[in-house]
């Protein structure tokens, strides 16, 4: 069987709406729990992991019993304060149960560029890290204005992730969505589409192909997962985007299996 080089200890992994989230917008119990005892295991196993987790508006409207997202951005905003602190309930309940420690870190994009902030960003991560603490990022959705189109990019945390995998020296950025991996045409609309496996440059052609969220809740669609690969190739480091129906496969993914599509300089595979 083919396998992959893949070699990581420092670790984030980026959870869309899409698995957190059942299309009826009910919350996807199974993940929660299955995250949190994959990356329990993974903790204890001595890996370090920063989970950058979305949902925030889709746990929003499920707790308002709102069937559709607002377009106004203000009430965007409000779904997503109401649904972050429940978010983070049921990761507490979830990893609490697999008796690991778990923190809260709500950041923007730009958060980086300023050094003073950057340098406190990066502090509380390493505290929380030698801790044994498992920190789970989501773009502080009412402060973060700066983006012009918030219809689509509203919270783009694959570019997050990316941005903090970037920052932290992480050796590999691992995103669970709704679909297996990237395809050569959008899976959900396309029922011949296939699969690409590894991905070693991240070129103009791939982006024509990447089209919008398959989802009522997901936002960012393959547009956003292909700008956080870019940079990941382009920093030398790794990113598999996989699916999160069950976050197990994360086991799959760090045993080097041929599984989702790898993004990486080095795309060289094993006999
Ligand atoms: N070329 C492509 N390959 C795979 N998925 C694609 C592609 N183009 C568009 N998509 C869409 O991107 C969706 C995943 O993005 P999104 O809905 O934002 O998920 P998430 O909530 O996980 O970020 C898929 O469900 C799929 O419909
Ligand atoms: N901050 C927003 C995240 C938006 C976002 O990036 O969503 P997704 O495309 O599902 O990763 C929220 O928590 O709802």
């Amino acid at each position: 069987m083919t396998s992959r080089h893949i070699q990581a200890n420092r670790i984030v992994i980026k959870v869309g709406t899409s698995s957190l989230i059942h299309p009826n917008g009910a919350i996807n119990l199974e993940t929660f729990d299955q995250l949190a005892y994959t990356l329990s295991a993974l903790n204890n196993q001595g890996k370090e992991l920063i989970l950058v987790s979305s949902g925030a508006i889709g746990v929003g409207l499920n707790k308002m019993h709102l069937k559709q997202r607002p377009s106004e951005i203000g009430a965007q905003q409000a779904l997503a304060a109401i649904g972050q602190s429940e978010l983070m309930t049921l990761f507490t309940q979830r990893f609490d149960h697999y008796l690991t420690d778990i923190a809260q870190v709500l950041l923007t994009h730009d958060i980086f560029d300023y050094p003073k902030s950057n340098k406190f960003v990066m502090d509380t991560f390493n505290c929380l890290l030698n801790d044994n603490v498992i920190p789970i990022v989501n773009e502080n959705d009412t402060v973060a204005t700066d983006e012009l189109d918030h219809h689509t990019t509203f919270g783009d945390n694959d570019q997050l992730s990316a941005i903090v995998a970037s920052h932290m020296n992480a050796d590999l950025l691992i995103v669970l969505s709704d679909i297996d991996g990237f395809y050569d045409r959008n899976p959900k609309k396309f029922a011949d589409a296939n699969l690409i496996q590894t991905v070693s440059n991240v070129g103009d052609d791939d982006f024509t192909i990447a089209g919008g969220s398959g989802s009522r809740f997901g936002t960012g669609g393959m547009r956003t997962k292909l700008l956080a690969a870019k940079r990941m190739i382009d920093e030398d480091r790794q990113m598999v985007l996989a699916n999160g129906q069950d976050p197990q496969i994360i086991f799959d993914i760090l045993a080097g299996k041929p599984v989702g599509t790898l993004f990486s300089k080095e795309c060289v595979s094993h006999e």
